[in-house]
């Protein structure tokens, strides 16, 4: 600068940006407002795709997908208190499935809130944070604001993915300083997700445990899909000859019909594997805590985990074997000797007979093509199209429809496979889909439940908005969980009720998206086949049996029984 030429200035919301843009942050996912708006506008003006939601929960859940896809963290945006608090059912949710996102809020000015002076959308955002998320940190000067940005995506990438929470109060983001002293508070990660090695003593400690096994079993988590260690996994399985069952969204980590694959072997595999080694999967209400009766109470487990503390959660463990999943899978391939663990034949073809059995089971199943149409009618005809386009991206919700569809839709790549996951919540469903059409370009089928689908539906809009080949398939059976619940009372509708006759399809004509209602399996074939040629929005109304579906789809059992519903 010269005496007559002042210093070039910036201020907080070019330096939000340009902190975002220099650790490599391509797209944000949010819902503009006050304080944040025009830092979404300079955003999109500097290259950095904005994606606008109607929801900050469905843009929250799109920010945290993209992080598993990415494995780079998600940017979800939002404006103060009531946008905030909207976003943070994602950033929990983030939190517990283990995926690494930010959630950026705007925030009222200090010193009114901290002293309760009624400020517009007044609230301490950073404390209402903090027990939801990995991490919550506020920027309080606008020189701070590259090493908050900087913190919060370490901290969601790095040891166990998370979500994080950064609060920018409006006065920061307004305030002006020198661009060249700002440049200087900049940085850009070095290595932000760090290998985690394992300890070689703990290698050999597992491979000793594996080595030992009569009925080895590996359950494979979404751990291990994240870890993007594909051939090493695969590598590992197909050496050792181990059986092994994916978790819902490591399904396609090897393909459904592996030879190895125990997962329609499921119950029996659990039942009486002595040595279980869990890969990014956690012990927890999915796997029933590795209790009896569902699992062998003599059985020992290996885990293979980047969190220290997941260890003994839940069940004691023989051989915790603690690094990042790909770190660890090069060290096992390393130190096993050849032919040190190799699963006994004997086990390998128990398995798979009661997998032959099982699967001549589901055919049947899959066969009866009764009229109203069923959801395995349904569930069959989107299978066999999606079967022909590995590359589509399954999202899935409900309760029969995640239960049901999870088993017959079987997947054949990686991470292609997203759903309600750890926490089991509705409402993933058009935020998943549209992240993983913005980050990969490929086509997404999302398989709602009727009611799931409400959770996010206006979403419809947004997918249209931005054209996205993202074709919504709801499996219509007029309710939560089913459609033929009555009000012993009255007329007014049972508590589970939704409209029978609802007509979703023609909810996305009026965004400009082509609607279809189908009423048989073969309805749903051309439709589905249609929908995915055309490359654009489209949504499927597939008319259900009402009476088709069971309480909390396999989940039931966690309902608390109490005396029951006659006095
Ligand atoms: N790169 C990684 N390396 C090792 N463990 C990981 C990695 N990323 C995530 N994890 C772990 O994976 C586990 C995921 O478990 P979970 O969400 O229960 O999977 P699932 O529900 O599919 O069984 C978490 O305990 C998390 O710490
Ligand atoms: C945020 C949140 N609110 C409520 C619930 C409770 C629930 C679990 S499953 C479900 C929907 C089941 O009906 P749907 O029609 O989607 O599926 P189907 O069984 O095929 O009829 C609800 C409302 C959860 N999990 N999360
Ligand atoms: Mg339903």
């Amino acid at each position: 600068p010269t005496p007559d030429v002042p210093a070039e200035q910036t201020d907080g919301y070019h330096l939000v940006v340009d902190a975002l843009k220099l650790n490599d942050v391509e797209t944000i996912y949010g819902v503009v407002g006050i304080p944040i708006t025009d830092l979404a506008r300079l955003a999109q003006a500097e290259g950095i795709r904005y994606i606008g939601f109607r929801h900050e929960s469905n843009a929250g859940h799109a920010a945290a997908i993209a992080g598993y896809l990415t494995k780079k963290p998600g940017v979800c945006l939002t404006v103060s208190a009531p946008g905030f608090l909207n976003g943070l059912v994602a950033l929990a949710n983030a939190t517990t499935n283990c995926f690494p996102m930010v959630q950026i809020s705007g925030s009222s000015e200090r010193h009114v809130v901290d002293l309760k002076q009624g400020d517009y959308e007044e609230m301490d955002q950073l404390a209402a944070a903090q027990q939801f998320c990995k991490a919550a940190y506020r920027v309080s000067r606008v020189e701070d604001i590259g090493r908050g940005i900087a913190r919060a995506l370490r901290t969601a990438i790095s040891g166990r993915p998370g979500g994080v929470y950064l609060d920018i109060p409006a006065a920061v983001l307004g305030s002006i300083m020198d661009a060249e002293a700002g440049a200087k508070t900049l940085s850009r990660l070095v290595d932000p997700a760090p290998r985690q090695l394992p300890a070689p003593e703990a290698v050999d400690r597992a491979i000793e445990v594996l080595a030992t096994a009569e009925r080895p079993l590996v359950v494979l988590g979404k751990g291990a899909a994240y870890a993007q260690a594909d051939d090493q996994i695969r590598e590992f399985i197909e050496s050792t000859g181990i059986p092994y069952v994916p978790m819902s969204m490591a399904k396609g980590l090897l393909p459904d019909d592996h030879p190895q694959s125990a997962a329609t072997a499921r119950s029996l595999a659990l039942k009486k594997a002595d040595v279980v080694m869990l890969v990014g999967a956690r012990l927890n209400w999915l796997l029933n805590h590795g209790q009896a009766p569902q699992w062998n109470p003599d059985a020992k487990f290996v885990q293979v985990d980047i969190e220290p503390t997941e260890m003994d959660s839940n069940q004691p463990i023989a051989a915790p074997l603690v690094g990042d999943i790909e770190s660890v899978f090069e060290a096992l391939a390393e130190r096993t000797k050849p032919g040190q663990i190799a699963a006994p034949t004997a086990w390998r073809e128990e398995l798979a007979a009661r997998s032959a059995q099982n699967v001549a089971k589901m055919a049947e199943r899959l066969k009866a093509d009764k009229h109203p149409m069923q959801f395995m009618g349904a569930l069959k005809a989107i299978r066999d199209v999606v079967h022909e386009r590995p590359e589509t991206y399954i999202v899935n919700e409900g309760a029969n429809a995640l239960d049901l569809a999870r088993n017959v839709i079987d997947m054949h790549v990686p991470r292609h496979r997203l759903d309600s996951g750890t926490w089991g919540v509705m409402g993933i469903g058009m935020g998943y889909a549209i992240a993983a059409a913005v980050e990969t370009g490929d086509p997404v089928v999302a398989v709602e439940g009727d009611s799931a689908f409400g959770f996010s539906g206006m979403e419809l809009e947004t997918i249209c908005r931005y054209n996205l080949p993202v074709v919504t398939v709801i499996m219509n059976n007029g309710g939560v969980y089913r459609g033929d619940d009555v009000n012993p009372l009255g007329d007014a509708p049972a508590p589970t009720a939704l409209m029978i006759e609802a007509r979703h399809d023609k909810m996305i004509e009026a965004f400009g998206g082509k609607g279809y209602r189908a009423t048989t399996p073969a309805e749903v074939t051309a439709a589905l086949t249609e929908a995915l040629a055309s490359g654009g929005p489209a949504l499927i109304d597939c008319v259900i049996d009402p009476s088709a579906g069971t309480e909390s789809g396999n989940i039931g059992h966690l309902n608390p029984k109490g005396i029951g519903l006659t006095k």
